[in-house]
């Protein structure tokens, strides 16, 4: 016979084994209370390789065909999912349940709960081969859609330079062209084609402050854009060249970014000059142990190139939108010696020495990429500075222009 102490306690078991689990979904946006929460958990679960912008997740979330929702049973937040939802089918980009409840049998009950709202669901996962380092994590994925009513589909598909293969619901046919559509339409929305003058691209840029975004936000998303463009890898010498302004703090928050990712990154400074959220984010790479160091006049031309050819990259962060006039010594000779050094260049938002409203300089940086922040400048698309730039990369980053 049982006591009634064991009768109690059978019954409370019961109950919570009874409690029906309520899956919901609520929309991200820039005001959901668990942002930073949600940011570390999708900094956590994907390496930076597989990472887009955090603010281009919140910025096209629940928007322009993309869905970017929380995950609760009742009050409990469980994690997040992003899904690119298209006529054909939805593909889930990404899926993170948070640390302490993996294992807990949750990952099945929100597929479950998701597929239907989303019949024709797929995603992709890392092809599970014996000699990949993360194997056992490959397999236990795979085997975990699998359970989960997913089949693979026999295709590889490339997303920022990582292969991944496609999975659906089983029974579902996908064609890759439907895929292919669905991913462009996404990644293109990261663009805009918009064209400002400088004057215009700098009244955007205090209007989205003085209304919208924090300024040091602002430049955290320059930064964050820069660093996503970027081809970058472990191994790689990284060498930030920073003016005096806010270009260069866009730079600081690139070498952070790079030394979170454990690549080799330094900071050389023209002057020892800050703008006021320039220098907040050089005291965090300060903080952070990145290497730093003013460039010494005494250096010429030729000990300048010795010195830059060491590197893999350089990230040209001399001047930005706040240029004028033309380019005087020392920098005259330090740019003259990126261009002759084999390090691949990347320039932010401009090609430092170029008049951002005509492409003309009498020297400027070339750059191999040119990572444009916020709009297009009109100096950037023209034949003049096509001459200067490999690549042009324009990114949202939330800028706003007022209407008048
Ligand atoms: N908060 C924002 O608005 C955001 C801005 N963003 C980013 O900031 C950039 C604009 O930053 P900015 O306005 O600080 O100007 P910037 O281009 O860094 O250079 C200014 C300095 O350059 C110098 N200088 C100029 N001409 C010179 C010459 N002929 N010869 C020599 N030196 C010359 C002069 O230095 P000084 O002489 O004062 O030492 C001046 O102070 C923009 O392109 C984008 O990248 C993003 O983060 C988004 C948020
Ligand atoms: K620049």
């Amino acid at each position: 016979m049982w006591s009634n102490k064991e009768k109690i306690w059978w019954r409370i078991k019961a109950m919570f084994s009874d409690r029906r689990i309520m899956i919901r979904f609520e929309i991200i946006d820039e005001n959901t209370k668990n942002l930073e929460e949600i940011k570390q958990l999708y900094f956590d679960a994907f390496p930076f390789e597989e990472r887009i912008p955090f603010f281009i997740m919140v910025l096209v979330g629940n928007d322009r065909g993309v869905e970017f929702l929380s995950i609760y049973d009742d009050d409990k937040w469980l994690g997040f999912i992003h899904t690119l939802v298209g006529d054909e089918l939805s593909y889930i980009f990404y899926f993170a349940i948070e640390n302490s409840l993996r294992q807990s049998g949750y990952g099945s009950k929100i597929l479950r709960e998701y597929k239907k709202m989303h019949p024709r669901l797929s995603l992709a996962i890392e092809p599970v081969e014996e000699e990949s380092d993360n194997f056992k994590q490959r397999k236990k994925r795979l085997d975990f859609y699998r359970k989960n009513g997913f089949e693979t589909l026999d295709t590889r598909v490339v997303e920022m330079g990582v292969e991944f293969e496609l999975m659906g619901a089983k029974g579902m046919e996908i064609k890759e062209r439907d895929y292919r559509k669905l991913v462009k339409k996404f990644f293109d929305s990261f663009e805009q084609k918009k064209v400002l003058s400088v004057k215009e691209m700098r009244d955007a840029d205090s209007y989205t402050i003085a209304n919208f975004v924090d300024s040091k936000e602002l430049m955290y998303r320059a930064g964050e854009a820069i660093f996503y463009v970027g081809d970058w890898n472990i191994g790689d010498k990284v060498l930030v060249v920073a003016g005096s302004g806010n270009n260069a703090g866009d730079g600081y928050v690139v070498a952070d970014l790079l030394n979170t990712e454990e690549i080799d990154v330094e900071i050389l400074l023209i002057k020892d000059k800050f703008s006021e959220d320039g220098q907040y984010y050089f005291n965090i790479c300060k903080q952070n142990g990145i290497k730093c160091n003013v460039l010494d006049e005494s250096m010429d031309y030729s000990v300048l190139l010795e010195k830059f050819n060491s590197y893999d990259y350089i990230l040209d962060c001399i001047y930005g939108t706040g240029f004028s006039g033309k380019v005087k010594e020392p920098v005259y000779s330090l740019i003259k010696a990126i261009n002759d050094s084999n390090a691949s260049v990347v320039s932010a938002d401009i090609n430092s020495g170029m008049n951002g409203d005509t492409g003309e300089s009498d020297i400027c940086v070339n750059s191999d990429i040119t990572v444009s922040i916020g709009f297009l400048k009109k100096g950037l698309i023209t034949n003049e500075a096509s001459k200067h730039i490999g690549e042009l990369i324009n990114m949202d980053i939330g800028i706003v222009i007022e209407d008048k």
